[in-house]
């Protein structure tokens, strides 16, 4: 469990984010959403240890999550890297097998069998349809499939916390889906938490239990999609006029644009 406590962070005079008070719990996938500039990624950088906030707590499994060591973090915590990935010299499975670093010791030796660690990265690959560029160097592959090979790592890294940071850029409408799709079936099968930075508001009430709204520094709002996704709220923190219709089959609310 994640719980922030009045958290605010700031970057010398200039205020990112407000006292935030929320608790992600274990095996639901929760959306952070909101216009650019908003504080999304600063909020997800708290969660992943990489900023300490400026004041108020955040806590996983009761720890200050910025004090938790690196590697034990790492096996609790996986983070998408959107440009952390290596550009040069290794290739699309060796990449994928760098999500073990979390448990290899200083001399790079693995905590399980050499079968395990092998069987967990060709199911990550199989999921992530990279049979066929394993053996590809990083520079020779599209966006999306580089953003395919980002999650192939995150999965052999066995956390139990997933944090993405804009997950479907890059991606066309079939990869986004697919890519959504798989984050959700590995969710169920290994009940991970799940909370993602998204732009896409329709993508984000199909897979999302709950959303939080971040504007301007601030827990605007928060709750399922059919509370937080009104044309009230997005024309507040968007300035952007739609209608909020109810998805035929998902009975979920989706956001269609209405220009002026
Ligand atoms: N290192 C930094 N130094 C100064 N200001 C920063 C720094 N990082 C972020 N900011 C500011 O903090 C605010 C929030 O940035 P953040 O990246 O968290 O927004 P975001 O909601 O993720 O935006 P986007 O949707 O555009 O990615 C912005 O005004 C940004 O300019």
């Amino acid at each position: 469990m994640i719980k922030l406590k009045e958290v605010a962070f700031r970057i010398q005079t200039e205020q990112i984010l407000h006292n935030i008070s929320y608790t992600f719990h274990p095996g639901k996938t929760y959306g952070i959403i909101g216009p650019n500039g908003a504080g999304k990624s600063t909020l997800l950088h708290i969660l992943s240890g990489l900023n300490k906030p400026s004041a108020g707590i955040a806590t996983m499994h009761d720890k200050h999550i910025h004090t938790i060591a690196r590697k034990q973090l790492a096996q609790q915590l996986a983070v998408l890297q959107q440009e952390g990935l290596p550009t040069i010299g290794f290739t699309v499975k060796e990449i994928i097998a760098m999500g073990r670093f979390p448990y290899q010791n200083l001399l790079g030796i693995e905590e399980r069998s050499s079968d395990y660690v092998e069987k967990q990265i060709n199911v990550a690959i199989t999921k992530m349809g990279l049979g066929s560029l394993q053996t590809k160097k990083l520079n020779e592959l599209s966006g999306g499939e580089r953003q395919r090979v980002a999650i192939a790592q995150l999965m052999v890294q066995d956390a139990g916390i997933i944090l993405l940071d804009e997950p479907t850029t890059h991606l066309d409408i079939g990869y986004q889906i697919d890519l959504m799709d798989e984050i959700q079936t590995w969710k169920q099968q290994q009940s991970l938490t799940v909370i993602a930075v998204l732009h896409d508001l329709n993508i984000a009430a199909l897979y999302c239990d709950e959303l939080l709204v971040i504007y301007r520094g601030q827990l605007y709002a928060f709750g399922s999609p059919e509370a937080v996704l009104t044309a009230d709220t997005i024309r507040h923190v968007y300035q952007a006029e739609t209608m909020i219709q109810m998805h035929p089959i998902k009975n979920v609310p989706q956001v269609i644009l209405s220009p002026k």
